[in-house]
């Protein structure tokens, strides 16, 4: 991989390479902008294929953050952590604490969060190093975990993309069809089985399958079969790229509306579903709900306050939704300009000279 033409080409800031032989950590940070505050984006624990794909997979889930957290109104950056190794055999308490020791290096410029593979426990590990880290454990007056919030923010994302199709965000005999029944989507499920939604469900782990199918009823279904079901809304809450060549001529449904990051495998995917009249609920809008509740903490952990951030997400929904109409556009690219015009804002408002305790005239402060 040409790393800096792939870093000029999308203007990212630092990607740092971490490696501690004793415990086994091969992490990478990326930090992609910093414009509207610290770095703020998850640590995801995978098995990746190569290095390649480890390092091209954390560049693309950090420039996500940086869009998701400005599309939230949060004064913060984007950047994400990936860890190479299999979270089910792979970790142990050295290798979380001198994580936490790379990112105290940051000094500040990068926070870090709960992604797929990590935990709470995780977080209170890399705590035992820096304070650069949220999603710790509720002991410590924190947020916790936070995909029951993610899933939150979802369903009421889903819904406003229901009134949009659909001319009622009531998800009462709707169908959803979920893609991996993990930590956010099972509490997802749960909102919409309370709420009266038929449910299809598929993941490779087939304990998450049993248990959304013994508590909600959901249909199972074999994972490559997920895209073609007969369905209303199509929820993708596994990886990413799975909007693509392969998947979209299978979609039935009228509604994408998720938790994943990265759904669309390229952006001229997003112009093809939008041309099909489907309509998407961009990925880093619906699935803020997470980044929102642990941003919280950084100023001291309020839920009401957080929740009704989160609520939020049904209104930004809408907004892009009206973006699209009125401007013809995508809603991915209503949505990126939204993001891009706060960013383009604040830095222009940063712009004018501030003295500091570094400058040379800083003896006549
Ligand atoms: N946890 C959170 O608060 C947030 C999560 N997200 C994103 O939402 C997605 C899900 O996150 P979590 O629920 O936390 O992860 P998770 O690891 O708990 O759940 C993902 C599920 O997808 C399944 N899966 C993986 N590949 C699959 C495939 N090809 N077909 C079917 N199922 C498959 C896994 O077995 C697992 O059960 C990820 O893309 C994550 O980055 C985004 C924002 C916040
Ligand atoms: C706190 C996390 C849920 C943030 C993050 O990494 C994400 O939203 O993808």
């Amino acid at each position: 991989m040409k790393i800096f033409e792939y870093m000029g080409k999308y203007d990212y800031e630092q990607l740092l390479f971490c490696q501690d032989e004793q415990s086994g950590l091969k992490a990478i940070i990326a930090i992609h902008d910093t414009t509207l505050g610290p770095a703020l984006g998850g640590t995801r624990m995978w098995t990746y294929a190569s290095e390649d794909a480890a390092i091209e997979d954390a560049l693309r889930l950090a420039k996500g953050m940086t869009y998701k957290n400005a599309a939230a109104g949060l004064n913060l950056g984007g950047g994400k952590t990936v860890i190479i190794g299999d979270p089910r055999k792979d970790k142990n308490e050295e290798m979380f604490r001198a994580f936490g020791r790379f990112i105290q290096g940051l000094n500040g410029r990068y926070i870090t969060a709960e992604d797929v593979g990590t935990t709470v426990e995780d977080m209170d590990l890399i705590h035992e190093e820096t304070n650069f880290v949220t999603g710790i454990s509720p002991a410590f007056g924190s947020s916790g975990n936070p995909s029951p919030v993610t899933a939150y923010g979802c369903y009421v994302g889903m819904k406003a993309a229901a009134k949009e199709a659909f001319g009622t965000d009531s998800l009462e005999g709707i169908t959803v069809a979920v893609q991996g029944v993990g930590n956010v989507a099972y509490a997802m499920c749960r909102y919409l089985h309370e709420e009266g939604a038929q449910l299809i469900v598929t993941d490779i782990n087939k304990e998450a399958v049993q248990r959304a199918v013994e508590e909600f009823g959901a249909k199972a279904v074999d994972p490559d079969e997920i895209y073609g079901v007969d369905c209303d809304i199509f929820a993708p809450c596994a990886l990413g790229a799975i909007i693509n060549d392969e998947t979209i001529p299978q979609l039935k449904a009228k509604v994408i509306a998720g938790s994943a990051n990265n759904q669309l495998k390229e952006t001229r995917h997003g112009d093809q579903i939008h041309e099909m009249g489907i309509v998407y609920a961009p990925d880093y809008v619906i699935n803020a709900g997470g980044v929102i509740n642990v941003a919280d903490e950084l100023y001291g952990y309020n839920r009401d306050r957080a929740m009704k951030k989160v609520e939020q997400i049904y209104n930004s929904i809408e907004k892009i939704i009206g973006i699209s109409k009125r401007d013809g556009i995508p809603t991915y690219v209503a949505a990126d300009r939204m993001a891009e015009e706060r960013i383009a804002k604040v830095s222009k408002s940063r712009s004018q000279f501030l003295l500091n305790s570094k400058h040379t005239l800083s003896n006549r402060i």
